[in-house]
């Protein structure tokens, strides 16, 4: 049961605002879990003694997901953790193959603005009756492209299957990304059998089975890929790198043996997926519904874009710095709509004291990402609304999606934080930029009272985001008589040298088609 992450964070919560306190302990079984929602004894743990906290639990759900504990983020500390973090930061997340991988990102923007514009145009059933008419699934457009996005970094493909006709996912694509968010969801979902070692195999909560079923879709559609992939290389029939599963399989150790077995590759790759679809994609559909709730926030963006960007070109990663609100508008999903209640969770490698409190070692501890984001000592002003401009500096200076200082949980920071925040924060902005940018949104007629609720399960909105798009970008009007003046009199006036009779024409749009049919 996925309620049991959600019910047991907010039990914690609650219990946390009741005895009014920033750190508390729970035990659980044998576990001491540490929850911490100030930002400064954040940072004792993440800062100050990184060392001590880098490592990670060993629980039934982080074992299934990495293959036996071969990625990255859930590995505990030790030497697998160390050349798995520094592989993708050095050879897979570089400055150097950010910008090595640009053309691809691109590609998957441009499909993301093609797609929501076919949608734009209202589709007609056989009784010519509109079934469409530009109602877009905020979410489904949002992960895909983060989907589409990584897929094309690492398998240098979008689909696995045909795709949608309209540039949108097909069935395998959404099997693949829904997959991508179970291992996500019940990657340490709170299971009794975690903690109680003699309940493990009985699978109470049944965690076990959706891991399971999840994990066999994904490797479903990857293991063939890589493992052909390999073959290609190893028969040389391959020889130069197109995409970083390419990267991956050609890495040397010292010896000048592979760096990678294909079970790591593997491992990695679901780990890459994983990080990359949830954070963004929640975070922008939170940002459009708060806008059509607040709209005044959507005119402020759009006014941005069109400023910094303008109206005949599609906006680029260039333009990226210069969009500060719009980065002040997924800053501000980040604090106040979290994807998850907690930080992944860090483990004591040895007893400690933190702010003057006794961690033994062994200790979860768990930095509550929710109650960070509207700390009231730190968020002064409605911690609980969504107002951007509380990250706009007054030297008008970058803003930035990181928070080294963990006054809202991004990236986080130290030895765990997050290798991904380049990509990460690019994708972001990339996404919430092309669809401001690209369309004028409006709340669907049935739903003209926005709620931002909530899901019971998890942190997502409480039922996805579908809203009106219509194309924004046009390019001039195309002008023609009404239809009763087909003859067009050029007559003087009588009285004066102007036309007769006021000119009176029918404009319509053009859209600019170059820049929708990207
Ligand atoms: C907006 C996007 C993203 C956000 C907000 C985000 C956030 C995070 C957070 C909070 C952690 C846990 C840090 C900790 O334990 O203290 C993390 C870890 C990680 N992230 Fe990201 N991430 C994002 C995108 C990405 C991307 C695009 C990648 C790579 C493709 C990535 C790869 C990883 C990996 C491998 C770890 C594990 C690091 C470790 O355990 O040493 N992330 N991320």
């Amino acid at each position: 049961m996925l309620s049991n992450k959600l019910s047991a964070s907010r039990w914690i919560h609650k219990l946390m605002k009741d005895l009014d306190t920033e750190i508390a302990c729970v035990r659980l079984g044998n576990v001491h879990v540490i929850t911490v929602s100030s930002p400064t004894i954040a940072c004792e743990f993440l800062k100050k003694h990184d060392d001590v906290f880098a490592s990670r639990p060993i629980t039934m759900s982080s074992y299934l997901i990495s293959r036996g504990y071969l990625m990255t983020s859930v590995v505990p500390m030790g030497e697998q953790w160390r050349k798995m973090k520094k592989m993708i930061s050095k050879d897979l997340l570089s400055p150097t193959k950010h910008r090595w991988l640009h053309a691809k990102r691109m590609e998957e923007a441009n499909n993301l603005v093609r797609y929501i514009y076919t949608q734009c145009n209202a589709t007609h059933n056989s009784n010519n009756k509109n079934i469409n008419g530009g109602f877009v699934n905020v979410r489904i457009a949002a992960q895909q492209y983060c989907g589409n996005v990584i897929r094309k970094m690492i398998f240098n493909k979008r689909y696995f299957g045909e795709g949608g006709k309209d540039g949108g996912p097909g069935y395998e694509e959404m099997e693949h990304v829904n997959a991508l968010f179970t291992l996500l969801n019940y990657s340490y979902a709170f299971s009794v059998s975690d903690y109680i070692p003699w309940l493990r195999g009985l699978d109470l909560d049944g965690h076990q089975k959706k891991l399971k079923d999840a994990m066999r879709i994904i490797n479903k559609y990857h293991d063939s890929i890589v493992e052909g992939r390999m073959k290609q290389w190893k028969e040389g029939k391959k020889t130069e790198a197109e995409d970083l599963l390419d990267v991956m399989i050609s890495l040397k150790d010292s010896n000048n043996n592979s760096l990678l077995t294909s079970e790591e590759i593997k491992a990695q790759i679901t780990d890459l997926m994983v990080a990359t679809v949830d954070n963004p994609s929640n975070a922008v559909e939170w940002t459009l519904a708060e806008m059509l709730k607040q709209p005044h926030i959507l005119e402020k963006a759009t006014e941005e874009v069109e400023q910094v960007v303008g109206n005949n070109r599609v906006v680029q990663e260039s333009d990226i710095p210069k969009l500060n609100y719009i980065k002040a508008c997924a800053r501000e999903a980040f604090r106040l709509h979290p994807i998850a209640p907690f930080n992944v969770p860090h483990v004591s490698l040895s007893d400690a004291v933190v702010s003057n409190y006794f961690i033994p070692k062994g200790s979860h501890v768990l930095l509550s990402r929710q109650q960070l984001g509207r700390n009231p000592k730190v968020w002064k002003d409605e911690p609980h609304v969504f107002k951007p401009e509380r990250h706009l500096k007054d030297d008008e200076s970058d803003v930035y999606l990181s928070e080294p200082d963990l006054r809202l949980l991004s990236f986080s920071t130290g030895k765990r934080g997050c290798p991904g925040v380049v990509l990460g924060s690019t994708i972001t902005v990339m996404l919430l930029a092309r669809l401001i940018h690209g369309f004028s949104w409006s709340a669907a007629p049935n739903r003209t009272k926005i709620e931002l609720v909530e899901s019971e399960t998890d942190l997502l909105l409480a039922d996805p985001l579908v809203a009106i798009a219509k194309p924004r970008l046009i390019h001039g009007f195309s002008w023609s008589a009404p239809p009763d003046r087909t003859k067009i009199e050029l007559v003087e006036s009588e009285t004066d040298l102007l036309l007769a009779h006021p000119l009176v024409a029918i404009d319509k749009p053009r859209l600019s088609q170059e820049v929708y049919k990207l």
